[in-house]
């Protein structure tokens, strides 16, 4: 019998330590509301963590039955810290000196000295795993100067630090104000874009969202990731945490991953694997990190010898290697003589303020929820998404209907064979399975579904105007799906209340707050969000009772040529279950990802972990503090199978990883994350809703392109069943559950036919006559 690693036998459920609030009655106490400030959940007010406890803000109720506090100090993990007196004894230069500045420039010319140039050839896993960091190639090429002039100004930071003794507290809570101007390292030190016009649609890139000048740039492509707690670096800047709390190595990401992360069949009893699927879409709306490379070209860094044999030499290793050692006895690898996983670091953004900090991580992608998949996150790739007639975007049309246009990009795909079928869309990472791409059909599809009926009703407008209104129109359409279908599943309804994230019945949202930077966090994308790897199937079950591996379709969907496969892979994604998030991952994830034709391929596991380091998440245990939870002490309170699994791979529980902590916790009622990370992805999409400008809820006041009260009554009908039924090819697809993220078959779900009054249509004559 397979054991269960989760923690469902747990007594201690994370039940938040709140303050004490019930009178000696044993009542409920009313809290008093907050005065200027919203009432949030704890982990929202990041800075009280750091703050004693007479210090920490004054609580007050928030929906759900909950309590939070009224918080000053917003998202800011560093505010309220005054402790600047511990300098006066001999406080920093405030110039950076020009001897720190030349040692700097010297060794970041010396770190790409003698580096092994080890060749990732085509169709190896490695190489693969390069692409799913590919845009387009010029922004590659604009990725490797920014990646560059960042890494200077870390390693100027970190000589920096050395010569002057710097306390590591001071550069994680960015107490050294020391700035870059006026040196040579500034020249990407510049002020946010202007933004002219102030009533045009949201842009392309995201850039001029917020309308304060100086945030312009906040949630734009190519923006830093932002963090709910400073970064865990050894040095506090960017060398990557290589020892446990008690000093000891911290063990390798693959053993933790084969330790505790079997391949184990548990079908989630609701959701469907269009869950799955969903999820992915939109992490890759929201966040693209970007990795290392060796030249300008985007040539792949490698770590380890041929065939992954061994480590390189130190001397011959690239600086932003960061490999995961396999043991000898690997039950995988062990057979395959491979001691080495690649992996190559996140590349950083040069310090948006042109001070020294601790290094930043790049996201490529507009941090918003606004089907930049789709449409692109650069105005470039934007224009070559689109026909210029009719607001439609471009459609490679074959048997009689429309799949995404080929392309003949070599960094889109994987093997490059000649023959193969690639795709393109808005993200670089579109092929990465076959499902994804056709749920990126589905979204084209709609665009120019929406385009033409506008255009019927509007018959004299322009191409701009139909682009724009239709691209408007999907982006709310995926946003009411999100907020309203998706989110509720991952969370659950407590979660939603607590957070406000809510859709509203009727009228406008007021939730805009123009402090609320959008920006995604490291811990959302480098763990919590993860989570959605867990939730995969190794295998597509087929309608007509075959069955796919899954690294049989990834950078490799030329099935979808075939003409009933698109209507058969729709059909599979909303009756296959999904797989429970908890600590099973499926083989085609951990041992055969990116296989192509070799005998192994990568592990995603091992790559998460190793991930989290390289982004500088804290342990599970800090996070636990952040949200008010109790810590975990010991490793006793896990049933004794997963304590024994744990213990052999963690001294402490201080050193579990965030990503693996919160896949052990239990989900949460009617949702199916654990506490810990419907937290994380609460408060994201919180940001995403209370610091997005454009978001579909808001009236003209915050939006200057709002829906009319009655086009926002008609985006509220969008549901994932209808979004399917109007762009299936209808060649075996005829009907759909009505709540298209649940299993057709659970009680009080059910299959309709896509002319079912159950499933109301977004009525575009809300549009007409503009
Ligand atoms: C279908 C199979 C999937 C495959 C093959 C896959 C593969 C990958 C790979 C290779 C990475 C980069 C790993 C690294 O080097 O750090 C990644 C990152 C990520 N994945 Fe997945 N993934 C899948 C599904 C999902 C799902 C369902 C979700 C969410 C629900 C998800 C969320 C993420 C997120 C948030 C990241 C980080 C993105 C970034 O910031 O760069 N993935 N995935
Ligand atoms: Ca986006």
């Amino acid at each position: 019998a397979t054991v269960t690693l989760r923690q469902n036998d747990l007594k201690q459920e994370h039940s938040h330590s709140e303050p004490d609030v019930t009178s000696k009655s044993g009542l409920l106490k009313k809290c008093k509301p907050c005065i200027d400030v919203k009432c949030v959940p704890q982990i929202q007010c990041p800075a009280h963590v750091r703050m004693k406890g007479h210090e920490k803000p004054p609580i007050c109720d928030l929906p759900a039955g909950k309590f939070g506090y009224c918080c000053r100090s917003g998202q800011n993990h560093t505010a309220g810290d005054q402790s600047k007196e511990r300098r006066v004894f001999r406080p920093l230069p405030s110039i950076l000196p020009a001897a720190v500045l030349e040692d700097a420039r010297i060794s970041f010319k010396n770190l790409m000295h003698d580096v092994a140039e080890m060749k990732v050839h085509r169709g190896l896993p490695d190489f693969t795993h390069g692409l799913v960091f590919h845009s387009t190639p010029k922004e590659d090429s604009q990725n490797f100067a920014l990646s560059n002039n960042a890494l200077e100004q870390v390693i100027t930071t970190q000589m920096f630090g050395k010569q002057e003794q710097v306390p590591l507290d001071d550069f994680i809570t960015n107490k050294v104000h020391v700035t870059f101007s006026k040196t040579p390292l500034a020249h990407n030190c510049q002020p946010p874009p202007i933004c002219l016009h102030r009533h045009n649609y949201r842009s392309i890139d995201g850039t001029c969202n917020n309308p304060m000048p100086q945030r312009s740039h906040w949630g734009a492509a190519g923006q830093p990731m932002e963090r709910l707690l400073p970064p865990a670096y050894e040095d506090g800047i960017w060398t990557p945490r290589i020892h446990a709390t008690d000093g000891s190595p911290l063990s390798s990401a693959r053993d933790i991953s084969r330790v505790l992360f079997d391949d184990v069949q548990r079908p989630h009893a609701k959701c469907n694997q269009l869950t799955m699927q969903f999820g992915q879409l939109l992490a890759h709306d929201i966040s693209q990190s970007a990795s290392v490379r060796l030249d300008e070209k985007g040539g792949l860094v490698q770590c380890c010898t041929e065939g992954g044999k061994s480590m390189l030499p130190k001397e011959k290793t690239h600086f932003a290697c960061l490999p995961i050692s396999v043991a000898p006895d690997d039950e995988f690898y062990g057979a395959f003589g491979v001691r080495c996983l690649n992996l190559v670091r996140l590349s950083l953004v040069p310090s948006p303020d042109c001070q020294l900090s601790y290094g930043k991580q790049r996201s490529k992608v507009t941090h918003f929820l606004d089907a930049s998949p789709i449409y692109g996150s650069h105005e470039q790739a934007a224009l070559e998404l689109r026909t210029f007639r009719g607001g439609q975007l471009t459609m490679h049309h074959e048997h009689g209907r429309d799949l995404l246009p080929l392309t003949d990009d070599k960094s889109a795909c994987g093997g490059g064979e000649s023959g193969k079928t690639c795709f393109k869309a808005g993200d670089g990472r579109t092929n990465q399975i076959i499902s994804l791409v056709t749920l990126h059909i589905v979204f084209g599809r709609e665009h120019n579904r929406v385009a033409k009926i506008l255009s019927e009703l509007n018959p004299t407008a322009t191409d701009e105007w139909l682009y724009q209104e239709a691209r408007r129109i999907v982006i709310a359409e995926l946003q009411h799906i999100t907020y309203n279908e998706y989110l509720p599943a991952v969370i659950g309804p407590q979660q939603m209340k607590r957070f406000r994230l809510v859709p509203r019945n009727q009228g406008y949202s007021t939730d805009y707050n123009v402090d609320v930077n959008p920006a995604i966090t490291n811990e959302f994308s480098g763990a919590a969000f993860r989570m959605g790897h867990s939730s995969v199937d190794g295998k597509y079950h087929l309608r007509d009772g075959g069955s796919i591996e899954i690294p049989d379709v990834m950078f490799n969907p030329s099935r979808l040529r075939q003409p009933a496969f698109y209507d058969d892979m729709l059909q599979t994604l909303f009756t296959q279950p999904m797989q429970e998030v908890d600590s099973s991952i499926t083989h085609g994830l951990s041992r055969y990802l990116f296989r192509g034709d070799n005998p192994f391929g990568l592990d995603l596991a091992a790559l998460n972990i190793q991930r989290g380091r390289d982004q500088g998440l804290r342990s599970y245990n800090d996070y636990l503090e952040l949200m008010g939870a109790p810590k975990l002490r010991h490793f006793g309170i896990f049933p004794k199978e997963v304590a024994d699994r744990l213990s052999s791979v963690y001294r402490s529980p201080d050193d579990i990883e965030l990503w693996v902590g919160g896949l052990l916790e239990k989900a949460v009622q009617d949702g199916f994350v654990g506490i810990t990370f419907a937290e994380i992805i609460a408060d994201q999409f919180a940001r995403f809703k209370q610091g997005d400008r454009y978001f579909y809820e808001y009236d003209e006041k915050v939006n200057p392109t709002a829906f009319k009260p009655e086009q926002l009554q008609e985006i509220r009908k969008a549901t994932m069943a209808r979004l399917i039924c109007d762009n299936a090819d209808h060649s075996t697809l005829h009907e759909v559950p009505v709540a298209a993220f649940v299993q057709a078959q659970f009680p009080g779900n059910k299959m309709v036919s896509c002319n079912d009054p159950k499933l109301p249509k977004v009525n575009l004559k809300a549009w007409a006559n503009h």
